[in-house]
Parts: structure tokens; C-alpha cells; sequence
């Protein structure tokens, strides 16, 4: 049996449940890894110059056992994220130290920690084999995973699971991560595919979908609502593609910023009108490398204010991180949100404390989102509310250029990897659906 048998059964149009739970399972496949003897191969590089091209390798690994309350899964695609990127270059810690961890909390979880690490953390493709204590899922199901992994034995993450002690992030945080031909995840990430999307664009959304969500929707983060002025950094980007959507689907007013006019265009393409180009307008935020240029924020907020008509910004939506957190906490009016998830230029951030306290703004920290959130967001891209942001799609060899492109800035919206899939465009169920969206569905592709 091998992983052929599988993409059979998946593009055979008569598989029922019983033939997918009677498929013998290959003894091994083919996964993208990073080396846990390799962490210090870039070594006194800087960030920039670490080539995940180097560090990610596509190697044959044994499928993991299978355990209570999980799931086996061929993947048809999947796309790949920033944490990819952070895990191939081991910034700003190397991925091994989690899955050391994790192997120390009980005797199951032991099988994560190994001298290999599978990453990716999205997914869409099929259900192969369900653990013990799995009702809702059998084995054919099309779905797809988000990655919250959380034990919940503890109560302080029963309102809201992110807070669980034990949250991970899946195939970061935890191992047989989602770039791969079979992954293994907990029975509660899976969620139900959107018929009207093709595998590689139904694994798009996932991860930085749900992240924008809690961070700008959700009670959770910064609870947008309509009319507000929604500061959106890197907006045609992983996070900033869906951001910009949830501004203007929610009545917000999102002001979009991006690095070139390819980048507006998409921007403009998806109904925003207040754009800002940080590179044509040359904001310097810092002069030095430890001293910031508050004149320069000025100029910023002075641009916004030409945009809005006068208003300041209700809700930042950060990630940049340290070359813009002073820039954000300076540009949000009075009683103003700054919500941030990542720091991408640098987590040491600093910003004048005099224009947070005296005008009543508040920092909101903000991860992933809770199994609630991850499934509301999946239902409003089920629901055609929200679309993929897919640019392009490389095969599963050419993950590490993917990773490349992401970490370099060279991409646009979403990145695509065909897993198990042999082309694009497969898996489609609601072709009706479909060509209502498909104009929004194809927005970012091939630019
Ligand atoms: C969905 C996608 C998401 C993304 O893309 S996010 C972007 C990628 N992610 C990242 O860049 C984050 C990567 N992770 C990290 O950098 C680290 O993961 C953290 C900084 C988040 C945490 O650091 P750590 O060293 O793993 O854990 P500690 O909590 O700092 O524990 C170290 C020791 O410090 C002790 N400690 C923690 N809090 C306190 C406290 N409040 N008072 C006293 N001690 C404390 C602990 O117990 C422990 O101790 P003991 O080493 O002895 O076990
Ligand atoms: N905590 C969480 O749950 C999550 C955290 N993240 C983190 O968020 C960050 C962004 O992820 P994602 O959106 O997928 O990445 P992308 O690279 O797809 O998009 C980020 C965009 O931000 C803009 N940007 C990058 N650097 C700077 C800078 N120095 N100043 C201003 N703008 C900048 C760029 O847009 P442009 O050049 O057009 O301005 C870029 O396209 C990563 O660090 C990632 O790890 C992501 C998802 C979840």
C-alpha cells in the first residue's frame, strides 16, 4: 500500500467511508522536515540571509501512531506561513526545544519529539483513520484543520481555549505538521471543507484567517465594529489579506498599508480606498538603529488623517512589530486599540508610553484563535463572506522555495503547496457556489 492507493480512493468518485476505513495505511511518506542537527546552520548569519531552501528537506518519515481523540489525514494541500518560515530559519528559537517539551508531558505526546520536525499548520484533504473517542469524523471526510492543539485538562482554558497551559500551535509547537502527504492532528481541529473551493485554495485561509479574526472581529481582540478606522499594516499580505476583508465586510474603514503599487492595486481590487504606499512615501520611523524619529510618525498620521477625513485610527491591526509598534501607538485616537500578534521586524518594542496612558489606549496581545474562533472563521469562508487569498502554488519539492518567497517578502497573499493533489484546481463539490465567487476567489492569483 502507498500513498497512490490514497489519491485514488480521493479522486475516484465512488469511495464511500467503508472503502477509505478499509484502505491499508502506507508504512511511510513523504513529509517536508527541518533537521534537529542542523539548528546551527545559520549560525552568526543574519535573519535575512538564512535560506530555508537550505534547512527544509523533503524526506520519507514512518507514519506516526495513531492515538485517542486524533485523526490521520491525507493532504491534499496545504500553504505555507510565517512560522514555517520562523521554524527554517530557528528564530527566534529553534522549533526542536517545543517538541522536547511537549514529549516531557506524558507518555503519547512522546512521539512528537523526534530528531526530525514536520511542519506546516494548515491542511485540506481527507479523513484516513480516527482515533478512539471520534464520533464526529470517519474516515473520507473532506475537511479541513486548523491548528489549535490544546489538552484541556485544565480549567483555565475552558472559556476560552488559547488560554489552555498546554496550547501549541500544530506543526510548530507539535510535530506531522500539515506539509506533508498525511498528517496527524487532534479530531477537534478538523472542520468541514468548503465544497465551493478547490483543496489548494481551501488550505489557504486557515491559519492567518482565524488569526485575523480573533485579532480584529472577536470580542477577544479589538471587537472592530462598523465605521471603525482600521489601521491595517502589510494589508494584501498572509494576515493583512484577511484583516482588509474583515474590516469591509464588518463596515470598518480599513486604511491599507503596503510596499508597492502591485500591492495597492490588490488592495483597491478588494474595495479598500485608503491606501498607503510605506515605500513611494518613505516613512523612516527610526534614524538609527536604537533611536525612533517621532517626526516621522507625525508625517504618518498626518497621511492618515488626509484620508480619513481628519479621523485618527480606532484599531491598529500590528504585526511589523518593532520598526512600526511606536509609529501604531502614536497614530491610534484617544481610546484606541493597538492589537498585535507577531513582531516580525523585531519583538523588543518601543513606543512613547506618554501617548498611550494620557490618551487611554490599550495593547491588546493576540494568538491564534480559540476552537469557537477558528470555526466562525472557517463558516464565513464557507459561507462566501470571506475568500482565499491564493497567489500561487508550488509543489511539495518546492516548499523551501515557497518558504523563501514568504520570508523575503516576494509573495503576495497566501502561498499554495500541492501535497497529495497532482494539480490544481481539484476537489471542487459546489461548482455553482463557485462561479457566484469566482472573481473574488481568483483576485490574487498569478500577480
Ligand atoms: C499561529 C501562528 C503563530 C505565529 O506565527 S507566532 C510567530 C512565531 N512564534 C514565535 O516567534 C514565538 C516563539 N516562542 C518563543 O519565543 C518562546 O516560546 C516564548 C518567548 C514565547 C516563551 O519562552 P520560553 O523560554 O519557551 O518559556 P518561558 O515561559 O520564558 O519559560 C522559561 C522559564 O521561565 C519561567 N517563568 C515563566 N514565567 C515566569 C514568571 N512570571 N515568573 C518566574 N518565572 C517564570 C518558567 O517557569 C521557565 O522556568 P524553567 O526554565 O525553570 O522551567
Ligand atoms: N500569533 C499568531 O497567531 C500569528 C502570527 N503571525 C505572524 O505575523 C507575521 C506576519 O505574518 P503574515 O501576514 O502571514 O506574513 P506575510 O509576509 O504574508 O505578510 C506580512 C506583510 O507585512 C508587511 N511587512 C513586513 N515587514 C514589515 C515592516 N518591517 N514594516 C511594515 N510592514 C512590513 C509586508 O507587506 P508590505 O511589504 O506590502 O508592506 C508583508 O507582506 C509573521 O511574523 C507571523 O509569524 C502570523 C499568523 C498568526
Amino acid at each position: 500500500m502507498t500513498v497512490k492507493d490514497i489519491l485514488d480512493a480521493i479522486q475516484s468518485n465512488d469511495s464511500t467511508s467503508a472503502d477509505f476505513a478499509a484502505l491499508q495505511l502506507p508504512e511511510s511518506y513523504r513529509a517536508m522536515t527541518v533537521h534537529k542537527d542542523e539548528t546551527e546552520m545559520f549560525a552568526g548569519m543574519a535573519t535575512r540571509e538564512k535560506d530555508p531552501r537550505k534547512s527544509l528537506h523533503l524526506d520519507e518519515v514512518p507514519l506516526p501512531e495513531l492515538g485517542p481523540g486524533e485523526a490521520l489525514v491525507a493532504v491534499m494541500a496545504s500553504s505555507v506561513n510565517y512560522n514555517s518560515v520562523w521554524t527554517s530559519i530557528f528564530e527566534p528559537l529553534s522549533t526542536f526545544g517545543f517538541l522536547e517539551r511537549y514529549g516531557r508531558t506524558n507518555e503519547l505526546a512522546k512521539r512528537h519529539d523526534l530528531p526530525y520536525h514536520i511542519i506546516g499548520s494548515d491542511l485540506a484533504g481527507v479523513v484516513l483513520r480516527t482515533g478512539p473517542g471520534v464520533n464526529a469524523w470517519k474516515p473520507g471526510d473532506e475537511v479541513v484543520a486548523h491548528c489549535l492543539s490544546v489538552e484541556l485538562e485544565s480549567s483555565d482554558g475552558h472559556n476560552d481555549t488559547m488560554l489552555d497551559p498546554e496550547q501549541r500551535i500544530w506543526g510548530f509547537e507539535t510535530n506531522f505538521g500539515g506539509l506533508a502527504e498525511i498528517a496527524l492532528v487532534k479530531s477537534n481541529q478538523l472542520m468541514p471543507k468548503p465544497g465551493h473551493l478547490s483543496w489548494e485554495e481551501a488550505a489557504a485561509p486557515g491559519l492567518v484567517n482565524s488569526t485575523a479574526y480573533r485579532q480584529l472581529v472577536s470580542r477577544n481582540g479589538a471587537g472592530m465594529k462598523q465605521g471603525d478606522n482600521v489601521l491595517i499594516w502589510g494589508a494584501s499580505g498572509g494576515l493583512g489579506s484577511y484583516a482588509t476583508q474583515f474590516a469591509l465586510a464588518g463596515g470598518a474603514n480599513p486604511i491599507c498599508v503596503v510596499s508597492s503599487d502591485q500591492k495597492a492595486d490588490i488592495c483597491r481590487s478588494m474595495g479598500a480606498e485608503a491606501i498607503i504606499d510605506r515605500n513611494a512615501e518613505g516613512y523612516k520611523f527610526w534614524k538609527d538603529e536604537n533611536t525612533q524619529d517621532p517626526k516621522e510618525w507625525k508625517r504618518f498620521g498626518k497621511r492618515i488623517r488626509e484620508l480619513t477625513g481628519g479621523e485618527d485610527i480606532d484599531i491598529v491591526f500590528e504585526h511589523p512589530g518593532r520598526e512600526t509598534f511606536g509609529a501604531s501607538v502614536f497614530v491610534t485616537r484617544k481610546g484606541g486599540t493597538i492589537t498585535t500578534c507577531a513582531s516580525t521586524s523585531g519583538y523588543m518594542h518601543e513606543y512613547d508610553n506618554r501617548y498611550l496612558w494620557m490618551s487611554l489606549k490599550r495593547i491588546i496581545g493576540s494568538h491564534f484563535a480559540n476552537y469557537r474562533e477558528a470555526w466562525e472563521a472557517n463558516r464565513l469562508i464557507a459561507k462566501g463572506k470571506i475568500h482565499p487569498t491564493l497567489s500561487k502554488t508550488y509543489s511539495l519539492e518546492e516548499t523551501g522555495q515557497a518558504a523563501y518567497d514568504v520570508h523575503r517578502n516576494l509573495h503576495q497573499g497566501k502561498v499554495g503547496v500541492l501535497c497529495l493533489a497532482p494539480e490544481e484546481g481539484l476537489g471542487v463539490r459546489d461548482e455553482e457556489m463557485r462561479a457566484k465567487h469566482i472573481d473574488a476567489i481568483n483576485r490574487f492569483r498569478n500577480i
